[in-house]
């Protein structure tokens, strides 16, 4: 997906350069939407290749190879490509035949680029990419390199910062850089849960979600994928940002301390995670009472098998089972404009200096 529509001016070297200088792109400046990535179909062979390359990342499990990999390739990878192919089979985008964290990316960059280009005109190229499967890290940051773009914001979709997440996305960038001859400047946006026109889009949807309900709920779960504690313990922020995300989004909305919890979801192995897991705290919110429970997801920037699945089947089921009543699940803000709005105020923040008019960034004469 390309912002700009206009060709990329590749001009001769000037004058004074010989004849057989290699031609130079003019400098632009990238800004690459990074997600997590998903199979390109359900299928087993699909869903191997695409969990193999995730589960075998040591950002995502960070066991020793020696120990992990016979693990995963010869039990883990024999068994979850099937239960995880049939989770995806159940939320597959049949129109467009993909996924539908995919699709929604590609919306999102559809829009960003939009208002990009209202804002800052063509001198900025816009894309998208994946950690894992396609379009790859490594394809996308090539193409912006080949297309003349000398400095590039790399903007990993993830409100928090995780190292299983974040971190992983940047290395991977900085991973394609490693292979150029002329490396672009590359800047990494940070953790924006803080950002102010982030939460607003937050509240934002919350509120219109409330709106719209006949009645309202007792208990609003802020329910995050969850990562190992001992991640936490060893330094990764991830679990203390999620806590303050739902600290600033109950103040702004304005809602008691009783009436939002957080809670973690899609444990995997048998390490201890962060809790409580959202599975279990949903059955035991409707064993003390509760009827009507809504819950929001705010560490995925577009909704995916987690969201789709996991919460709208397996922990709606738990809360029903338990005795709950109503389950309203609220929707990423996948492409919203008031979250559009705030990726574009965010990315804007990483631009300075970046942007001055007339400013050619390629080849100083
Ligand atoms: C095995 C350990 C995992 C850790 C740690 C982890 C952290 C983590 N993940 C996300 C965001 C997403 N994860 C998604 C899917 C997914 N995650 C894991 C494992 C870990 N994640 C697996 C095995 C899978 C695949 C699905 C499955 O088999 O259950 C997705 C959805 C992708 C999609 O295609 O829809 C997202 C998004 C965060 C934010 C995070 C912690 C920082
Ligand atoms: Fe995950
Ligand atoms: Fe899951």
């Amino acid at each position: 997906m390309t912002a700009t529509s206009t060709a990329t001016p590749v001009r001769a070297p000037s004058s004074s350069a010989p004849s057989d200088h290699p031609p130079i792109a003019r400098g632009k400046v990238g800004v690459v939407l990074a997600n997590l990535g998903t199979p390109d179909a359900t299928d087993y062979w699909s869903m191997r290749r695409y969990l193999s390359e995730f589960l075998s990342d040591q950002r995502v499990v960070d066991y020793p190879r020696w120990k992990w990999q016979p693990l995963l390739q010869l039990i883990i990878l024999t068994r979850r490509p099937f239960s995880s192919g049939k989770a995806y089979k159940s939320i597959w985008n049949q129109e467009k035949n993909e996924s539908p964290l995919l699709t929604i990316t590609r919306a999102q960059t559809e829009k960003f680029a939009r208002a990009m280009k209202a804002r800052h005109g063509d001198t900025v190229e816009v894309d998208f990419c994946m950690r894992y499967g396609n379009p790859s890290t490594r394809s996308v940051l090539n193409r912006l390199q080949q297309k003349g773009c000398k400095r590039i914001v790399f903007f990993p979709l993830y409100p928090q910062y995780g190292s299983p997440t974040t971190a992983t996305a940047n290395d991977e960038a900085f991973r394609a850089l490693m292979k150029m001859k002329w490396q672009p400047a590359l800047r990494t946006v940070p953790a924006y849960f803080e950002h102010s026109a982030y939460q607003q889009a937050l509240a934002s949807s919350i509120e219109e979600a409330y709106a719209s309900f006949d009645e309202r709920p007792t208990k609003l779960v802020m329910s995050y994928h969850g990562v190992p504690e001992r991640y936490l313990l060893e330094g990764d922020p991830y679990h203390c940002q999620c806590q303050k995300t739902t600290r600033l989004l109950r103040e702004r909305l304005g809602f008691d301390e009783a009436e939002v919890d957080t809670a973690f979801q899609s444990q995997f192995g048998p390490e201890k995670w962060v809790g409580p897991q959202t599975v279990e705290h949903v059955a035991a919110l409707a064993r003390q009472g509760h009827r009507h429970i809504a819950i929001a997801s705010p560490a995925f920037a577009a909704d995916c098998v987690e969201t789709l699945e996991e919460i709208q089947e397996e922990i709606r089921d738990s809360f029903i089972a338990a005795g709950g009543e109503t389950f309203s699940y609220i929707p990423c803000l996948n492409d919203r404009d008031d979250h559009i709005q705030a990726l574009v105020a965010i990315a804007g923040d990483e631009l300075a200096g970046w942007l001055t008019p007339n400013e050619d960034t390629s080849f100083r004469e």
